[in-house]
């Protein structure tokens, strides 16, 4: 659906150019909510931008629904406008105009007929909960429901693609959540493709399938956002998602484990199947060792579930040694050293 192709963006010429973004391949397929998280100046937004064109690539190309963006024509362009919605993170409403109005707003200029209108916005508020304020003023409402005006406004053409700058980072974690749900209803009932940039990984893991992590310009690292979770490559990915799956030890705690437990400690990572059976109590059953579990996390990430335990193993080196090979046979297993990488 949109499929970046060895996109450059450079701002500045000379000694000052600046690759915002560099180099980057990737595509959102229909019906993804697709995720782009990384630090402040990562590239993120200048990524977002170059979907609607609103930043031309200075290399390579960007194609929506099969067609190169930058070879479209005015009118061409301007359609394809109308197919991609945007939400921004501060709202970005008409303060003069009442919240009908702004929802409204893109219809009039499109010249739909009045009372087709009416239909849509009125569809659209009660979609997003906000059929009692349709004659109020964005300076009433709260950040939350300036929020939901924003995404019916960028719903009142009937798009294809929202794209989402940041659409919660202005929000209380209450409301993010409640946008968050709505957004995934966005998604299901309107099947709409969902592109989202953001600097916080609990919004990729509540709503996104696909996430891209940005570096300096760059994508390090793409793909589910289970297996991105559950097997991160680069140190930028791990701190993303360690901030979120609360699975990494600080070097106290771990200090702590060191003393109350004089045994072997192995981090055991469980994924999908493995982590309603009881693999390791039979295990050690089987070899006759004893196992203290000192910590452990469980995490959802769509429909599938992610465990992490970090278990002090007791008994013979050489039926730990056993232990693990078979364990390893169907879990990750890491002996937990000093510190962490
Ligand atoms: N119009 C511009 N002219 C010059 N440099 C720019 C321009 N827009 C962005 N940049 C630079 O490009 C880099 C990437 O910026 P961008 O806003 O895309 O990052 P970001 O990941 O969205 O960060 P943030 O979350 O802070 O917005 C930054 O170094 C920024 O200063």
């Amino acid at each position: 659906m949109i499929t970046f192709n060895h996109v450059t963006k450079t701002f500045g010429e000379g000694e000052r150019a600046l690759k915002a973004v560099d180099d980057v391949s990737l595509t959102v397929e229909k019906g993804d909510i697709f995720g782009v998280i990384g630090f402040s100046g990562a590239g993120k937004s200048t990524l977002l931008r170059l979907v609607n064109l609103l930043e031309r690539p200075t290399e390579g190309e960007i194609m929506v629904n099969e067609r190169n963006i930058s070879s479209l024509s005015q009118v061409e362009l301007r359609r394809l406008r109308r197919r991609i919605g945007m939400i921004f993170q501060q709202f970005n409403l008409f303060n003069a105009r009442t919240v009908f109005g702004n929802v409204a707003y893109p219809l009039k200029l499109a010249k739909v007929p009045k009372q087709e209108i009416e239909t849509k916005v009125t569809e659209l508020l009660q979609f997003v909960g906000l059929s009692d304020k349709a004659n109020h003023y964005p300076e009433q409402l709260s950040g939350g429901q300036k929020q939901r005006v924003g995404i019916a406004r960028a719903l009142a053409t009937s798009p294809d693609v929202l794209i989402c700058d940041e659409a919660t980072s202005a929000l209380d974690p209450e409301t993010t959540g409640e946008i968050l749900n709505l957004l995934k209803k966005v998604n299901e009932e309107y099947h709409i493709t969902i592109l989202l940039i953001t600097h916080e990984m609990h919004v990729i893991k509540s709503i996104c399938n696909r996430v891209a992590v940005m570096d300096n310009g760059r994508v390090i690292e793409e793909g589910s956002v289970f297996n991105v979770f559950s097997n991160p490559q680069t140190k930028t990915a791990k701190n993303f998602i360690s901030s979120v799956l609360n699975d990494r030890l600080s070097i106290k705690l771990l200090n702590k484990l060191r003393t109350d437990h004089q045994g072997r400690l192995f981090r055991l990572i469980f994924k999908g199947d493995t982590t309603n059976k009881p693999i390791l109590s039979q295990v050690a059953k089987k070899y006759n060792i004893d196992f203290n579990i000192a910590y452990g996390s469980i995490n959802e990430l769509q429909v599938h579930l992610l465990g992490n335990l970090i278990v002090e193993l007791i008994g013979a080196d050489s039926e730990i040694n056993h232990v693990i090979a078979e364990l390893e046979q169907t879990i990750e297993v890491r002996e937990v050293l000093d510190h962490e990488s």
